[in-house]
């Protein structure tokens, strides 16, 4: 079984580390912070990769914020960073479907289930859209809901693909719309397939289990543009030309974040423990993906500058 090396505490490991690579793929949620609470020494660790010349970029499946608002939350958090270094699979999403999906007229409408942070980026590619942050999909199904969906008169003809997201108002009565467009025919996208989501030191429903009644209906899985998807990697190599050889994954998930870094043929991946998994879960038979390093929590790099 592939070993995962352990830094924390080894100031000459760590330095050696940190030379190997000249991009840092941060995943957010569990490795900056756990909702609005910023680990400690996340801000000084960037500050000294950044000192030493390497690039950061951020990585994150949450959907529920575009680039810019998520800008906002690193200055309201005292991250410094800007828009460019961020990339959420909410935009990860609509870049998908504006430059690879090409939805043509008239089915070239999104169904989405999910936060403003999706709504954002799909206006920003000129992408229409229904339901969201939509307050009419915000109540119970009613009689005449379930006569309209039925019989479609309550359906827009223009949907041809339904993109599922963090929805933290998801109900009965979204999923009907979103299911019925798919038998429709309409494809089916998810910014993102985490099961949990990482909050206040604990965990959530993630985005995987908003859209998992869609696929229990359908049978169908989503095609998933947030980490470990491929995609999200080549647009990101893409547009910040990387070199894969000298760029490191850190995340907190096993699934998503190391994956997507050993599954893109990056020079190395770091695995932290302040989010969804930990030590035993990568040594564990079958492990779905293990780090080639693992630290404690992410300022344990700071023993770098010792
Ligand atoms: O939104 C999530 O579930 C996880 O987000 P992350 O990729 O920043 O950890
Ligand atoms: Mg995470």
């Amino acid at each position: 079984m592939a070993q995962s090396k352990y830094l924390t505490g080894d100031s000459q490991a760590i330095n050696e580390f940190i030379d190997r690579f000249d991009v840092f793929l941060f995943d957010c949620d569990g490795v900056l912070w756990s909702g609005d609470h910023v680990f400690e020494g996340v801000v000084e660790t960037l500050e000294l990769l950044r000192a030493r010349g390497k690039k950061t970029i951020f990585v994150t499946n949450n959907s529920t914020k575009s680039r810019s608002q998520y800008l906002e939350k690193f200055a309201a958090l005292g991250i410094p960073s800007v828009t460019e270094e961020i990339f959420g699979s909410a935009y990860s999403s609509a870049i998908y479907i504006s430059k690879i999906l090409k939805l043509s007229p008239p089915k070239n409408k999104v169904f989405v289930l999910g936060e403003a942070g999706i709504e954002n980026e799909l206006r920003t590619e000129n992408v229409s859209f229904i339901g969201g942050t939509d307050p009419n999909f915000r109540r119970d199904i009613t009689p005449e809901d379930f006569k309209g969906i039925a019989d479609g008169s309550l359906l827009d003809p223009e949907v041809g693909c339904v993109l599922a997201g963090l929805d933290f108002h998801v109900n009965y009565l979204k999923l009907s719309h979103a299911y019925q467009y798919l038998r429709r025919g309409a494809v089916f996208l998810a910014t993102n397939t985490d099961s949990t989501f990482p909050m206040n030191h604990n965990f959530f429903p993630g985005a995987g289990s908003v859209s998992f009644p869609l696929v229990n209906m359908t049978g169908e899985k989503p095609v998933a543009l947030g980490k470990p998807s491929q995609a999200m990697m080549d647009a990101i190599e893409g547009k910040f030309q990387l070199d894969r050889g000298r760029t490191c994954m850190v995340g907190d998930r096993l699934d998503t974040d190391i994956r997507f870094g050993i599954e893109g043929r990056l020079g190395g991946t770091l695995a932290v423990q302040t989010g969804v998994n930990k030590k035993a879960d990568w040594e564990a038979e079958g492990a779905v993906a293990v780090p080639a390093f693992y630290v404690d929590k992410l300022n344990d790099l700071l023993a770098a500058a010792q």
